[in-house]
């Protein structure tokens, strides 16, 4: 049985521990199309990362299987995966994880030296070409500590898009960014999202990313709440409707808010 969308999750649980059990995720059916630009949100511990992390092969499922286009990514050995997640999958993360010993651009290069179908020349003029993307033309050869954290954000987007992905997983990719910078980074996002058609699955705890999204999957003790489609013209229809649970700006003081 294969799958025609880009990627689907089916009957997914997640169970940590073995004397002491946590069910992090509790039956999970789940479908993205190519393109799309979604966040899941959710209190802290409702397993946004849990279920991110499997979407992204980098973690297994306790039952359920997860499939990419055609084929089984849970049927897959860790070697198949490791293929697969470098094939298809960019990941942006809170805390980039850029080697501070190298320059943009060979941080951008890394994921190309365990992919290595198109020649180095043509992968370096893709690497430049990405950091020109992120506007980050005049950094190429900075080591990353001397970038400022939005800059090296940037970096790991660019790093993100080095092998084309179909999709891209970010797990609270503006966490540690000021809000200026957090709305460059959304903006860029929503560019390559736009431009190269890269579908885009954010874990976030920022409310304006959210409200901005094309699908806001909401997460509640390891389950799916609420799942909105939403069009331009109905996103702030379902962020008025959200927006009571997580918008720390407009509930600042209630109990829940301090919860995110
Ligand atoms: N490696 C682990 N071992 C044991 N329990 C875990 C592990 N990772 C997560 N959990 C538990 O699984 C549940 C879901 O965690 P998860 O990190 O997916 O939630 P989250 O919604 O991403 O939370 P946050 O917003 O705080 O990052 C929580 O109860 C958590 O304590």
């Amino acid at each position: 049985m294969g799958c025609v969308s880009l990627l689907e999750m089916k009957g997914i649980t997640k169970v940590y521990g073995t004397t002491i059990k946590t069910k992090a995720l509790g039956g999970i059916d789940l479908k993205f199309e190519t393109g799309e630009f979604s966040s899941i949100i959710g209190y802290s511990g409702s397993g946004k990362t849990t279920l991110l992390n499997i979407l992204g092969a980098l973690d297994r499922p306790t039952e359920g299987s997860v499939w990419f286009q055609e084929g089984e990514v849970t049927a897959m050995s860790d070697r198949e995966l490791a293929d697969f997640r470098n094939r298809n999958i960019g990941f942006i993360f809170q805390f980039h994880h850029l080697l501070p010993e190298f320059t943009a651009l060979e941080n951008v290069l890394i994921p190309t030296w365990i992919k290595s179908h198109s020649s180095s020349r043509a992968k370096e003029g893709r690497a430049k070409e990405l950091l020109e993307l992120v506007g980050l033309k005049e950094r190429l050869n900075n080591k990353a500590t001397d970038l400022s954290g939005g800059q090296q954000q940037r970096v790991a987007i660019a790093r993100s898009l080095i092998n084309e992905p179909a999709i891209i997983l970010a797990d609270e990719p503006t966490g540690n960014l000021d809000s200026e910078t957090t709305e460059q980074v959304y903006e860029l996002m929503r560019e390559i999202n736009t431009t190269l058609n890269t579908a885009f699955i954010l874990v976030t705890h920022n409310d304006h990313i959210a409200a901005k999204s094309d699908r806001i999957i909401e997460m509640k003790d390891g389950l799916i709440l609420k799942d909105y489609l939403t069009s331009k013209k109905s996103r702030e229809k379902v962020w008025e409707e959200v927006a009571p649970k997580y918008c720390r700006h407009c509930y600042e003081d209630s109990e829940e808010s301090q919860l995110l």
